[in-house]
């Protein structure tokens, strides 16, 4: 998706401030100082992330460098130093996604968490769950102009389906009355299963009925809109949910997953994937024989290297399981299905490792893992304890082979 932003502004102070925190922040920025330079640079590129345009120019005094941009179907963000009810309503019916007041430079700094929101957006899904076809259409065209891709269901049945069939569904804005299905039980049903950490969900209804907002937000809703909304406060209302749902996923990464390699950590392997039921599954738990030589004789940064290398072997062999860093050198492979698959697997992931090479100044490093694998039924502790046996009866053996009986 693209990153470049362009930058209509005649005041060369202005202009160059927001070249600077713009391009700070990872974008390319296209500078233009007047319409008709905006109008050349446009007819050479084509596919903006979005532009910033001031409202008055020097040759376009009355807006003019919107309705060009729009024509091209560019997100457009008005910087605008006069701040007039009329030229608001006139900008915001165009479809400009935002206008900032242009008072001073601290204003702009609302500009660029919107434009990262911009940017952010294109992760999000968003299920659109209304019974009217021009309710729905409207909501969509708000979402996809900033980039939220979208979904439609009519009932709060066909939402549940589309849930499940759709795992990367991030957000749901549903109506309430609705045939078949409403959507407040929709929602009770919905967080049966899934928290709002994982979902967002914004109510929206006309309902009169003052006790629908509680109702919603009762039955798990994250925050709840009432129609009529106008515009501005539809998308801040959307961006508030979905920067919940960001920080509360950067949290959870945060507390689950080892920095060093990226893989899922201890507390997840026991909280999150454990489960509490007694179940047969495959574990595997994997040692680097020698390590300790490894640090010692290279250094603990080429130590770190080698634990990367072995977890990056890891994640390719076993994209869909769970793989942990269990401590210091030692991980943990959870998985379902066939236990000689499994076996199998392993054993060519330990052949992969013995075969790349860490390379060092002049030297290739070469490392070894061993591995221990269990299938037994019982709960996660008592799996880990047969595997981790069988781990160092492969360290006792001569290391560098995998023990799975
Ligand atoms: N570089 C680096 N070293 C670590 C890290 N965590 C633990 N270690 C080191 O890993 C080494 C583990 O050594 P040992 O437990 O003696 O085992 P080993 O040398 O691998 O020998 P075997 O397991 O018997 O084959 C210790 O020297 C730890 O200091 C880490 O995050 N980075």
């Amino acid at each position: 998706m693209s990153r470049k932003i362009l930058v209509v502004e005649d005041s060369r102070a202005f202009r160059n401030y927001l070249n600077q925190i713009l391009t700070h922040s990872g974008y390319e920025v296209l500078l233009a100082e007047s319409y008709d330079a905006a109008e050349t640079i446009l007819k050479s590129e084509p596919n903006l992330l979005c532009a910033v345009l001031d409202y008055c120019l020097p040759d376009a005094q009355d807006g003019e460098i919107i309705d060009l941009l729009l024509e091209k179907n560019e997100r457009v963000i008005v910087l605008t130093a006069m701040f007039q009810d009329d030229i608001r309503e006139k900008m915001l019916a165009k479809g400009v996604l935002d206008y900032i007041l242009k008072d001073s430079m601290a204003s702009v700094s609302y500009l660029l968490p919107l434009i990262q929101r911009l940017t952010n957006n294109q992760q999000h899904k968003c299920l659109v769950v209304d019974d009217s076809m021009t309710v729905r259409h409207h909501l969509v065209h708000l979402l996809e102009h900033q980039y939220i891709q979208t979904l439609q269901a009519e009932n709060g049945l066909q939402a549940l389906e589309l849930i499940q069939q759709h795992p990367d569904i991030t957000l749901v804005l549903t109506d309430h009355d609705m045939p078949v299905k409403d959507g407040i039980s929709m929602i009770h049903d919905v967080r049966q299963k899934i928290d709002k950490n994982q979902l967002a969900i914004l109510g929206i209804s006309g309902s009169d009925a003052n006790t629908l907002t509680a109702r919603f937000l009762k039955a798990g809703a994250n925050d709840f809109l009432k129609k009529p909304f106008n515009q501005e406060e539809f998308y801040c209302r959307v961006h508030q949910v979905l920067e919940m749902k960001e920080a509360n996923s950067d949290l959870f990464r945060m507390a689950n997953q080892d920095a060093l390699t990226g893989l899922w950590n201890r507390r997840f392997l026991f909280g999150e994937a454990s489960g509490c039921n007694e179940r047969i599954r495959n574990i595997a738990m994997l040692d680097i024989d020698f390590f300790k030589k490894v640090n010692d004789n290279y250094g603990h940064d080429v130590g770190d290297a080698t634990i990367v290398m072995v977890a990056n072997i890891l994640k390719i062999y076993f994209p869909n399981e769970v793989v942990a860093r269990f401590g210091g050198e030692e991980f943990c492979i959870q998985a379902d299905g066939q236990f000689e698959d499994f076996v199998a697997s392993l054993e060519k992931m330990r052949q992969r490792i013995e075969r790349t090479p860490i390379p060092h100044q002049q030297e290739n490093i070469q490392v070894t893992i061993s591995i221990g694998v269990s299938n037994v039924m019982g709960n996660l502790d008592q799996q880990i304890k047969v595997a981790d046996d069988r781990l160092y009866e492969a360290k006792g053996n001569g290391r560098n082979q995998v023990v799975y009986q």
